[in-house]
This record gives C-alpha cells, structure tokens and sequence, in this order.
C-alpha cells in the first residue's frame, strides 16, 4: 500500500496562510539540548512546522538547529511555519516575550503567536533578573495576577499584532480554551484567533470543542497526541488494530487521526529515527476514525494535568 505525507499536507488559517498539519512538538523540558538534532531529522524527513514556547525551553536549541539547516540548504525561512507562546507571566508584557523568542529562535518573524493558558501569573523574579516561570507561595499555592484576566491576555497579544499588522506576527491564536472562554473571547475579538491548541487524542476527542472552533474558523491543533510523557495512547487496542492493519507505526495512526480530519498535530520525539518512522498519512476509514471518537467517549483521560489549570472551565474535573 502507498501512502501519502502527513508532512505534505496544508490546511489553511482564517488569515489565508498555509498551515502545514503536522509539526514537531518540542516540549522537551528534560533535556532542551535534545531538540537541536530532532529539529534537524525533522526538517530534513520533510517537517515544516515547528511548535514550541517560552516554557520549553528549546527555543534556542531551534535556533541553532534552523542556522545549520539555512545555511545548507535544506530549508528557508519562508517554507518554516513556526508557533510560539505568551506564557502567563507574560500576559501584560507579550511584546518582550515575543521580542525574546525571535531572539532565541534566530528568526525575524513567527508565523502563529499563541496566548498559552487563558490565566495570568504574578511576577516573581529568580535571582538573575529572569522571570520565575510558576509563581507559588510558601504553601506551593500558585500565585496568579489579581489585576490579571484572560481575555485581556488576548487582547494584548492582539493590539501586538494589530500593530505589528502582520509584518513580525504573522498569526495569533489561543492555547487551552474550552468553548466557555471562546464564547467569551469570541465577543470582545477584533482578530478571531487563527487556532486554538488543545489536548486531543483518542483518549480525549472533545469534539464539542472542535466543532465549535471550526465553526468560527478557528483551526485545531491536538498537543499530546501521543498521550505526553511515556506516549500511553501507543497502546490503545484501536491503534494497535490500526497498526496491523495498514502496516505502519503507532506514531503515524496517532497523528493521522487528526490529520484525517482537517486538524494539525504535534508529536514530540527526540528520537531520530521515530522522527522519521512518523509521516505516512493512513487512510482511516470514516468508520475508524467514529470508532476512535467513541472509544474516547467511553476512555476519557487527559494526559496534561497542570494544577494551574484547576479554575478554567473544562479542566476543573482533572486536576490535581
Ligand atoms: N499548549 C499547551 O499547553 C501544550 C502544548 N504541547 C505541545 O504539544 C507537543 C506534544 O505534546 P507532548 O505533551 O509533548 O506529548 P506527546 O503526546 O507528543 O508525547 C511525547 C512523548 O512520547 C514519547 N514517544 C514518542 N514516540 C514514541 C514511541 N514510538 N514509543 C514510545 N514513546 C514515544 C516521547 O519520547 C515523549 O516522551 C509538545 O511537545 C508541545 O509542543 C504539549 C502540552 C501542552
Ligand atoms: O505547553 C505545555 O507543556 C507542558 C507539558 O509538557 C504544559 O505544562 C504546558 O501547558
């Protein structure tokens, strides 16, 4: 059986913009050095879109894994589509997080500017002048900005982009926004955000979110395809079924759920060779793909469980 790529497939923003559907996510908080060569294999086995954020880490080792690559050849500037994030320590101060990741990314524009958490963090400074990333207090409480508010976050990125008109932000979007905080958002917008990136997978379809962010034109990015850490969804008996059937790695099944159905996706690696074992498009049949969303119904789980998130609508039942 021959496939098509995952890694040649365009979906298309609410700006007009090419969104290529599948990207490397690079949330490698362990070892942020590690994203250098996976940057590298993923590029080269034909990955153009590169997701990361403040938070990770691994926007310098981006860097320099996109120096190497322009200056051979391999790719340019132009045929990357990069997302990067406003963490909520930032949610007053988006343009010195955006200014700081183009410096570490080594590029003079991203293409997607996400909002990461609809919340706002106090600022608390480390000793060297940085910015602590997860505020607590002597309990381990975490310390949120009483003058903070979502929707303000947003419209900061927005009057950022706005001024900006496209030039250095190419597109901005939203990161962990259920639909009570659209419909909230979606009132007061000027710029209806390009995408909203959640957690999504077999385990966790939320096509209430889906459907209703595609009906405002807001495009999908599933994080966590895999199941994060330990990647647990690999072994759901519908992927494995899958897997045999077509002949191809649990990767790919994993993302070609998404991509089969008009959303981006994310898988992180630092694996080289998994990189590359991970771009054939599977043709799931319209059943497969009703059969994984049911086994979600029946399976909930959400794999990202950030305490944080406790008090936004859609992720009070997880936490803890
Ligand atoms: N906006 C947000 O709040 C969030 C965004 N993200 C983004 O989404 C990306 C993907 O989500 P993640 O949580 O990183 O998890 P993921 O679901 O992509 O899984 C990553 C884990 O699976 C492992 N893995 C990959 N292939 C494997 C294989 N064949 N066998 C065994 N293990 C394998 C990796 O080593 C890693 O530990 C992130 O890297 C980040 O870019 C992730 C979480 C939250
Ligand atoms: O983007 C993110 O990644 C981490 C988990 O890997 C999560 O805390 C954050 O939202």
């Amino acid at each position: 059986m021959s496939f098509e790529k995952a890694t040649e497939v365009r979906l298309k923003l609410n700006t007009g913009a090419d969104f290529p559907a599948l990207g490397l996510g690079t949330a490698n908080r362990a070892d942020p050095p590690k994203t250098k060569e996976a940057v590298i294999a993923a590029v080269e086995a034909g990955y153009r879109h590169i997701d990361t954020a403040w938070r990770y880490g691994s926007e310098g080792y981006i860097g320099e894994a996109l120096k190497d690559l322009f200056a051979r050849g391999v790719v340019t500037r132009e045929e990357l589509f990069i997302t990067t994030k406003v963490w909520p320590t930032h949610w007053d101060i988006p343009k010195q997080s955006f200014e700081e990741s183009l410096r570490r990314l080594g590029v003079d524009y991203v293409d997607l500017l996400l909002q990461h958490w609809p919340l706002a963090f106090k600022k608390v400074y480390e000793e060297n002048g940085d910015l602590v990333q997860l505020p607590v207090d002597e309990n381990g409480e975490y310390l949120f900005d009483e003058n903070g508010h979502y929707l303000q976050g947003y419209k900061n990125i927005e009057d950022l982009y706005l001024e900006d008109k496209g030039k250095r932000i190419r597109a901005i979007g939203v990161s962990n926004y259920a639909i009570p905080y659209l419909e909230e958002l979606l009132k007061v917008a000027r710029v209806v955000p390009a995408v909203d990136q959640i957690e999504l997978h077999p385990h966790l379809p939320q096509k209430d979110i889906v459907n209703y962010a595609e009906s405002k034109g807001i495009l999908i990015t599933a994080y966590s395809p895999l199941g994060a850490n330990g990647a647990p969804n690999l072994k759901i008996p519908l992927v494995q079924e899958a897997v045999k059937k077509y002949n191809v790695t649990p990767n790919e099944v994993l993302i070609s759920y998404h991509i089969r159905q008009g959303r981006s996706v994310i898988p992180r690696s630092i694996n080289t060779e998994r990189i590359r074992n991970s771009i054939r498009l599977v043709p799931l049949t319209e059943e497969e793909l009703e059969a994984f969303d049911n086994f979600g119904k029946e399976n909930p789980a959400r794999h990202i469980r950030d305490k944080w998130g406790a008090n936004i609508p859609g992720f009070e039942y997880w936490t803890g």
